[in-house]
Formats: C-alpha cells, sequence, structure tokens
C-alpha cells in the first residue's frame, strides 16, 4: 500500500471493556484501511487483546499502531492486574477501577502534548476526553484550499474549533439502533420512556439524532463487517489462540441442520446467579433444541447449578464454552437460528448483521432499551421476560423461570411468527452489509468524516 509521507493521525482511545474496545479496535482498522495513520491507546494488560489482529494489518501495510499508557491501579488502591471491567469481581472494586480510570485523564493529556494527533477519538465513557483536546495541542489542514496551511486548534477560528465538538460516531447503520450509546443514563434521569424520547412518526433515527436533537454524528457501522476473513473474526476480542476448539466446535456445527442451533451468550461483563443458570439449563432441555452455550470464567463451577445428569442428557446436542468465544464466527454459521442475549449493543448490532433472531434478555446498563429496539421496534426478538436490572447481587432478583425460557426460545426458533421474524431480519442483515459497501450509507459517512478531518488536504 501506498503510505502518504504526512498521513491524517488519529488517536483512539477505548474505554477498558471488551465492549468498547472491540468496536474501537474495528473502526481504527477502517480508519487505517482509507489511509490514515491510526494509534490505539491502550493499558498494558488489555493490548494483547488486539495485538495480533493489529500485526496482521500492520502486515497488510495499513498503519496502525498500539500506544500503552500506565494504568493507576496503585494509586486507586486497586490490585495489580485489574485492568479491564471483566475482572472486577465486587462493587467496591469497581468504584476503585472507575477512580483509576478517571486518573487517566492528565496522563492522556500529556501523551496528546507529546503525539499531537490530528484528532481523538475518546470514548463516550471519558466525558473528560474533550476537555483534553481544548488546550490547542492539534494542527489541523485547512481544507478546501489549494495549498497546504496547518493550524493549530487555537489558532482556528471558532466556528472551526466549534465544529469538532461534541463529534458522535456510531457504531450503527441506518436504523433506530443509531442513537442509544449516551441515552439510559438520561432516559433514566428524565423518567422518559422509549417511545417519547424516540417518536416513530415516519422519521428515522439518524434523521432524529441530527436534526431534532441537533447532534453532529457520522453513522459508520455495522464495525464488525470490517472483519472479514475467519482469523479476524476469531480472534477480536480475543488474548488466547483458542484455534483447536474452534475447529472442534465448528465441526461441530458443521453436523447441524441450517438454523437449528440456539447460540447463548451473556457479553463481556455480565454476572448470572447460579440459581439463574440453572434455570436456563433446565428450559433449553426442556425446549429439546440443541444449543451452543457461552459462560464467562467467573460465573459459578457447573457442579453448583448444572441439572443432576445434564452433561450426559445433552451430549451431541450442546455445547458449553467456558470463557471467550468466537461470537461472531458463531453468529455468521449457518447451523445457528437464534440468539439469546443480554442486548448489549455490539452483541444487538453482531446479531443483525449476521441475520439471526434473538431471545433477548437484558441485564444491566442500557440493555432493557436495546431489546425494546429488538422486539418492538425492528421485531426481530423475543424477549424472555426480563423484569428488573441484575448486577451483583445473587439470590435476591426476581428469576426468570426455566418455563420462560423455553417459551421464548420455542417461539424465536420454531414458533409461528418464526418464518417472519427470520425474514425480517435478514432483511436488515441486507441493509447492513449495503450499508458498509463502497457508496453504501455508513462508507459514504466514513468517508464524509475524514474529509472533514482533512484526509484529502494534507
Ligand atoms: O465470549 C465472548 C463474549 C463476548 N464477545 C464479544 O464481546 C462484545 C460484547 O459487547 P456487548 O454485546 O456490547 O456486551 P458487553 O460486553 O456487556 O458491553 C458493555 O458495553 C456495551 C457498549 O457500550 C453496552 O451496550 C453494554 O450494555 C455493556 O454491558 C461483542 O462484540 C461480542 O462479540 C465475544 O466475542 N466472545
Amino acid at each position: 500500500m501506498d503510505s502518504k509521507p504526512n498521513p491524517l493521525r488519529i488517536l483512539f482511545f477505548p474505554h477498558l471493556a471488551h465492549g468498547h474496545m472491540i468496536p474501537t479496535v474495528d473502526m481504527a482498522r477502517l480508519f487505517a484501511r482509507q489511509g490514515v495513520k491510526a494509534t490505539i491507546l491502550s493499558t498494558q494488560l488489555n493490548v494483547p487483546f488486539f495485538s495480533k489482529t493489529i500485526e496482521r494489518d500492520r502486515e497488510l501495510g495499513f498503519e496502525i499502531d498500539v500506544l500503552v499508557i500506565k494504568f493507576p491501579s496503585m494509586e486507586a488502591g486497586l490490585p495489580e492486574g485489574i485492568e479491564v471491567i471483566s475482572s472486577i469481581t465486587s462493587q467496591e472494586m469497581g468504584f476503585k477501577f472507575f477512580k483509576a480510570v478517571s486518573l487517566l485523564q492528565q496522563p492522556l493529556q500529556r501523551i496528546l502534548e507529546d503525539c499531537r494527533p490530528d484528532c481523538l477519538v475518546a470514548d463516550g465513557m471519558f466525558p473528560w476526553g474533550y476537555g483534553c483536546c481544548k488546550e490547542g495541542w492539534g494542527t489541523k489542514a485547512v481544507p478546501g484550499i489549494p495549498d497546504k496551511i496547518t493550524m493549530t486548534r487555537r489558532q482556528q477560528p471558532t466556528e472551526l474549533r466549534e465544529s469538532g465538538a461534541n463529534v458522535e460516531i456510531t457504531n450503527t447503520t441506518e436504523k433506530p439502533w443509531v442513537t442509544r450509546r449516551q441515552q439510559p443514563t438520561e432516559l433514566r434521569e428524565s423518567g422518559a420512556n422509549v417511545e417519547i424520547t424516540f417518536p416513530r412518526t415516519g422519521t428515522t433515527y439518524v434523521e432524529h439524532y441530527r436534526k431534532t436533537l441537533g447532534r453532529k454524528s457520522w453513522h459508520i457501522g455495522p464495525l464488525s463487517l470490517c472483519n472479514n476473513n475467519t482469523e479476524d473474526k476469531s480472534q477480536r476480542g480475543n488474548a488466547n489462540d483458542a484455534s483447536i476448539d474452534r475447529v472442534k466446535f465448528l465441526r461441530w456445527l458443521d453436523s447441524k441442520k441450517h438454523n437449528s442451533v440456539l447460540y447463548i451468550c451473556f457479553g463481556s461483563v455480565s454476572w448470572i446467579s447460579a440459581a439463574q443458570l440453572n434455570e436456563i439449563a433446565k428450559g433449553i432441555e426442556e425446549s429439546g433444541l440443541d444449543f451452543l452455550w457461552v459462560l464467562r470464567k467467573t460465573n459459578k463451577d457447573e457442579d453448583e447449578w448444572l441439572p443432576k445428569g445434564f452433561d450426559e442428557r445433552m451430549k451431541g446436542k450442546g455445547w458449553i464454552i467456558r470463557g471467550w468465544a468466537p461470537q461472531v464466527l458463531i453468529l455468521d454459521h449457518e447451523a445457528i437460528g437464534g440468539f439469546m442475549t443480554h442486548c448489549g449493543w455490539n452483541s444487538t448490532l453482531e446479531g443483525i448483521t449476521a441475520g439471526v433472531p434473538m431471545v433477548t434478555w437484558p441485564l444491566s446498563n442500557e440493555q432493557f432499551i436495546n431489546e425494546k429496539f429488538i422486539t418492538d421496534i425492528l421485531r426481530v426478538g423475543v424477549g424472555v421476560g426480563a423484569q428488573e436490572w441484575s448486577r451483583w447481587m445473587e439470590g435476591k432478583k426476581l428469576l426468570v423461570t426455566k418455563e420462560n425460557v423455553t417459551k421464548a426460545i420455542t417461539e424465536v426458533m420454531l414458533g409461528e411468527e418464526a418464518n417472519n421474524i427470520r425474514n425480517r431480519v435478514s432483511a436488515l442483515k441486507w441493509m447492513a452489509k449495503r450499508a458498509v459497501e463502497e457508496c453504501g450509507s455508513s462508507h459514504s459517512d466514513l468517508m464524509a468524516l475524514l474529509d472533514g478531518l482533512g484526509l484529502n488536504s494534507i
């Protein structure tokens, strides 16, 4: 690949959580493919989650690298080794973790002064990210004139300077999924509900975002589609090489009929009680469906909750994967006919992009809102009946019963509506694919954004 002598340099700083690192790394790779020099900023222990992917892109000639920022564990009273949300095991540890994250502001500022990138893409979870750029560290080429003139932010007219504010780059296509990244807290605080915030009166959500909310935004997703080979898909977000296991369960999936296997995964941070896991297992068994079930390593050992004899009875019918599974690869497999999901935004988009009907089981964060989009607006899934937030509190929460589980999964995979749901989600799948192709809306937004940042004027 021809590399420009002075490419546009963008620093990407994702939150220290898989659900944020994964799409940000995809985004950085997407930008690098357009000639941007992309640098991903992260802490030492998080780099292995994406370093192999980055190395492969570098071998292909793309300008993408990684910069390490020290995580202030000690300063926040955290033990060494806790640098990603999925390692948090208690509420107290969670508070300390977020304290440490907030302490990253000053080191970020120093990095910006040293590196002087043209642009910082900071995670929405770092509300102080934009403030770090206000000091005028960056230079920007003035677009639209024949000669190259660069100015620092401080030298720019206010208008130009302000235009950089509150830039939203969303991992979405032009469907309703677009706006939710920052909604939950606002929604909860305002007491409003989904219908009020997103009226369905013929206007698309993108228009709503841009016109009604007046937010500058570029809708460039679904980002997972930039992983277009098996290696990329299976290593996405994964520090270990799970190739042996991968081959095993992919072969198993190959032996199954189209759309016959239920895939179950609750994302990278959720926590499910032993009693609830027991109900899920019984519900799956009752449905008679084949399944592939991903469990985080932090979940209780199977002998604490797995119904007696489950393993024996489910031989050949199901797999339980402990740890990290290559989700995008699995969802793309034609044997997968349903996805039981906690409605994390990445999983939601990945399910839609793969054209897989969903069984929705929101747990926390903004997931109950995402569920409404899946079940009520897009109508590509059926709710399992989750009624309340659950996090950290074993045994005190309202359980979703095994009957609820059986009912929802059979409705999505076999029921009268199953075909209609499948047709609707298939239509969205193709829409999503078209959006990222050349001339598609996401591709056009990406080009417009890079143009605005001066990619072609440098
Ligand atoms: O075994 C696994 C588990 C997860 N994933 C991937 O990890 C990501 C998980 O992201 P998401 O589905 O968004 O769930 P969370 O990890 O729970 O993400 C957090 O961050 C999201 C983005 O802000 C929010 O929407 C969620 O509510 C919040 O819990 C997805 O890309 C999955 O494909 C895997 O590849 N393998």
